[in-house]
């Protein structure tokens, strides 16, 4: 049975179609990343999978339980980590965990909580109230709440949005920790590196449509291989070498051509000589999720700008 099952899934608001129609399946245990520009429509289908907004068409379920008309099943069967902080200001972090644990009907839950707190570095604001805590400690509560009742599928919007670098550590070693143990995980975030690093296997969504659903690994070889980045003065990119750039990232000083091998460099360096360049820098790289995701969102059209900000 899939972990998660999406089949052609529709939703609009108003005239806006948010999604267009998206089928894909997520098998239990994984690491699966949910990858796109800004309003491709990731949230969307986070919503509809937890039960926050209906689709207008299509089915959804977990492990085989219909969002919809099996909802309670299915929502249990979730633990969503949504991006917005969201919490009750009156209670302390461990009461809050307790509550959210008695809606899932768990009293003696205390063992438990205690692991997530610790596991999320919380131990020491434990009995703080939810107000005194800092924004990455509240997203903290907010992970150790949809864990609390050991849920099989985890649903993950943008968890590492504008934490700093010690709670993403501390999370994704807790999340792959999860994942090691048989939880399904499913990811959505603008950090190409952490997807690239954390994802099996990788869904793009652009403007609501499904526009790459494969492994890291095939991603990474298909669309992205060695390159060269070069740094020239006194004269343009010769154009016998245009065919090899690669488009750039926006902050990005420089050029970069692609290689099939590392033997291709010196002939390059000779071509850009020629031509009256001064090499200022240069530095073979191995292309990355970035690359791959510009050059996706590049073949399929008008939204390359956008994909390009959200990534930068
Ligand atoms: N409640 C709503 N009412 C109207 N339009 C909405 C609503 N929620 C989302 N949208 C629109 O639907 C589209 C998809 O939005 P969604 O939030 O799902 O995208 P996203 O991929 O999660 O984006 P981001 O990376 O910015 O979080 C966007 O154009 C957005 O403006």
């Amino acid at each position: 049975m899939k972990a998660i099952e999406i089949s052609h899934v529709h939703k609009s608001y108003r005239s806006l179609h948010a999604l267009k129609g998206v089928s894909l399946s997520v098998e239990q245990g994984e690491f699966f990343g949910l990858l796109g520009p800004n309003g491709a429509g990731k949230t969307t289908l986070i919503s509809i999978l937890a039960g926050l907004n209906r689709a207008d068409s299509g089915r959804v379920s977990v492990l085989g339980h219909d969002v919809v008309s099996d909802y309670r099943m299915a929502r249990r069967l979730l633990g969503v980590v949504p991006q917005e902080l969201v919490f009750d200001p009156f209670f302390t972090v461990r009461e809050t965990l307790r509550i959210q644990s008695g809606y899932f009907g768990l009293r003696r839950n205390d063992d438990w909580i205690d692991e997530v707190v610790a596991n999320l570095d919380l131990t020491s604001k434990a009995d703080a109230n939810m107000r005194a805590l800092s924004g990455g400690m509240k997203r903290r509560v907010l992970v150790a709440q949809a864990l609390v009742h050991r849920p099989p599928v985890i649903l993950l919007d943008e968890p590492t949005a504008g934490v700093d670098v010690e709670l993403r550590q501390t999370l994704w070693k807790f999340i792959s920790r999860l994942n090691r143990e048989g939880h399904t995980i499913i990811l959505t975030t603008h950090y190409l590196e952490e997807a690239e690093s954390l994802c099996g296997r990788i869904a793009m969504l652009k403007f609501g449509d499904v526009v790459a659903l494969d492994t890291t690994r095939n991603l990474l070889k298909q669309f992205a291989g060695l390159q060269l980045a070069l740094s020239l003065s006194g004269a343009p990119l010769p154009p016998a070498l245009e065919a090899r750039r690669i488009p750039g990232r926006p902050a990005e000083q420089g050029i970069r051509l692609r290689l099939s091998g590392y033997d291709e460099v010196e002939g390059i360096l000779a071509t850009c000589r020629e031509a009256g360049c001064v090499i200022e820098d240069l530095e073979v790289q191995k292309a990355d999720l970035e690359d791959v995701f510009v050059q996706i969102m590049r073949r399929e059209g008008a939204v390359a700008d956008t994909a390009m900000e959200s990534v930068a």
